[in-house]
């Protein structure tokens, strides 16, 4: 049975918009919601306050990554706010996310970014230069994580079940790239559907466009928990 609500991406440009959004939902409907960085460049700890205020739950999509040192003393800020998940980029290397880890002091879970779902395989190619497929890049840099003491991994939908047998069942897999059959996929590159990528194994997806420019919020983020939920 799955226990973990859609993670819906709140992409606003500030507070009013966060506001206006979740007031549409029943006082009693307990979320869990993602704020990146642009909501937290726009409107900074003062927003996960007021999300955690209402009782939500707060995945911070920051995707660190820097020199061992400086994300670690990031992630002692991060501590003091009080949200369930945040991340790094794995890319960073195991030292700097151990780091990270160190600097959560046990205060939050922490995940990786492997490759970002908007991220081909050609594109990871040219630009990345990695040479491997883009499946053995995601499957290593989710070993990696493990190695380091994260609890899991960002990764599409469509690399989690390699990357279960890779390192093991309860190593997280939260998934981006998510979008209900028909519905616009934008600049993502590696897609699911919600009922596929619970079929699959996902722990966690994540849902931003679908739900938050559908004309109807509430009934988009309803129908995609019920798909989700097997419903
Ligand atoms: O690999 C990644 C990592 C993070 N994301 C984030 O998830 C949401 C997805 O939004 P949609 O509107 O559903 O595409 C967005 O906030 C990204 O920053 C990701 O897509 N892929």
């Amino acid at each position: 049975m799955i226990e973990n609500r859609p993670v819906i991406a709140l992409d606003f440009s500030g507070m009013t918009e966060v506001k206006t959004f979740l007031e549409q939902f029943d006082k009693d409907e307990r979320l869990y919601v993602k704020v990146g960085m642009e909501l937290f460049y726009a409107a900074g700890p003062d927003v996960v306050k007021y999300i955690k205020s209402l009782g939500h739950d707060v995945f911070l999509d920051l995707k660190l990554h820097d020199i061992p040192n400086t994300v670690k003393s990031a992630m002692k800020v991060i501590r003091h706010l009080g949200v369930d998940l945040t991340n790094v980029h794995a890319a960073g290397g195991v030292e700097m996310m151990s780091e990270a880890l160190d600097g959560l002091a046990g205060s939050t879970k922490l995940i990786a970014v492997t490759q970002l779902t908007s991220t081909s395989e050609q594109q990871m190619r040219d630009f990345q230069n990695i040479q491997t497929s883009l499946t053995e890049s995601v499957v290593h840099y989710a070993q990696k994580t493990q190695e380091a003491g994260l609890a899991g991994v960002v990764c599409s939908a469509q690399e989690v079940e390699l990357i279960k047998s890779a390192t093991s069942s309860d190593f997280i897999c939260l998934t981006p790239g998510i979008r209900p059959a028909g519905a616009a996929v934008g600049d993502q590159k590696r897609v699911m559907t919600p009922s596929r990528a619970r079929q699959i194994g996902s722990d966690f997806i994540v849902v931003g466009r679908p739900i938050t420019q559908a004309e109807n919020p509430v009934t988009a983020y309803h129908l995609i928990k019920n798909e989700w939920e097997g419903k």
